[in-house]
């Protein structure tokens, strides 16, 4: 893509975006710049990925085609407000921020302007993000196009309505904090039961890891999947059994529907 593009915020989003983009870049890196509240921060990503990180917005993003937010939530306006003066209209704004609407964009932004919300997740760090992406009525077909090939490029992307992004913050943007904690807590399981806690971490990083692949690999719903996993009187269906006791799946639909519900809030 021949493209300027200014990433702002280096945190957690905003680095692994720099990464994919660096990785599936084959021209200049002078088309990436980025902007970052500290000095340290700036110097810390520019040694890392070898382009300009400024402490400063506009310099940042000063002839930029596509200007990527990844700020908390909270900054978007004043950010967006700074950078309001040295944007073009045609150039392509995108935001990764939970609850900050196309509608609050375009108060600020006027209603011609690009405008793209995505909703990754941070597996982008190694380039395994699902990423949900929904347009505003002035992006043309080119900055669809330029958004998919920038999430592609740290891992896969949906394109949704915005209504529906909702739940892909449920599903796939929130939700990696539950399967951290499912692996924190199959670990503790292995370590009460003997092994060492680094073993353990290995075997359930592994098993959630080959899971997903087998999943998405093989044509087979999840509920036949589980079904192979249990021999008649063995332990696995003792372990179903117990986890349905225990309203697992239900535990796991209403804490998805609380981040759900979240989002809905902060969109208001
Ligand atoms: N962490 C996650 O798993 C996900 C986060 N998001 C969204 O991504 C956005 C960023 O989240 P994280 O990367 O986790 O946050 P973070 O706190 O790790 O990174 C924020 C970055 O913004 C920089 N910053 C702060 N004030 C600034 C300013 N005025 N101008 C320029 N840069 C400034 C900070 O120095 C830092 O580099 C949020 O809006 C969040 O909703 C979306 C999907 C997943
Ligand atoms: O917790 C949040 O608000 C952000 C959005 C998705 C993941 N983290």
């Amino acid at each position: 893509m021949d493209k300027k593009i200014a990433v702002i915020g280096t945190g957690n989003m905003g680095k692994a975006i720099i990464q994919g983009l660096v990785s599936h870049s084959n021209d200049s890196l002078n088309s990436i710049t980025a902007s970052t509240r500290t000095d340290q921060e700036a110097q810390n990503i520019q040694e890392e990925f070898g382009i300009n990180v400024f402490t400063n917005n506009q310099l940042a993003a000063k002839n930029s085609d596509i200007i990527i937010l990844a700020v908390k939530p909270y900054l978007l306006e004043e950010v967006i407000t700074e950078i309001i003066p040295i944007i073009s209209q045609h150039t392509l704004i995108i935001s990764i921020a939970a609850g900050f609407t196309i509608g609050q964009a375009e108060e600020l932004l006027g209603g011609n302007q690009p405008f793209i919300r995505a909703m990754p997740n941070l597996a982008a760090q190694v380039g395994e993000s699902m990423t949900g992406i929904v347009e505003n009525s002035s992006c043309s077909d080119t900055d669809i196009n330029d958004a998919i090939i920038i999430f592609n490029a740290i891992g896969r992307t949906e394109m949704v309505t915005e209504d529906l992004l909702h739940a892909v913050i449920g599903v796939s943007g929130s939700s990696p904090t539950l399967v951290f904690m499912l692996i924190q807590a199959m670990a503790d399981s292995g370590v009460a039961n003997g092994l060492t806690r680094e073993q353990s971490l290995k075997l359930a990083t592994q098993m959630v890891k080959g899971c997903a692949t087998y999943l998405e690999q093989s044509d087979t719903h999840p509920e036949k999947l589980k079904d192979n996993v249990c021999t008649p009187g063995g332990t696995s269906i003792q372990m179903v059994l117990e986890a349905e006791k225990q309203n697992y799946r239900h535990t796991i639909q209403s804490a998805i529907q609380a981040g759900i519900d979240k989002s809905k809030e902060l969109s208001k």
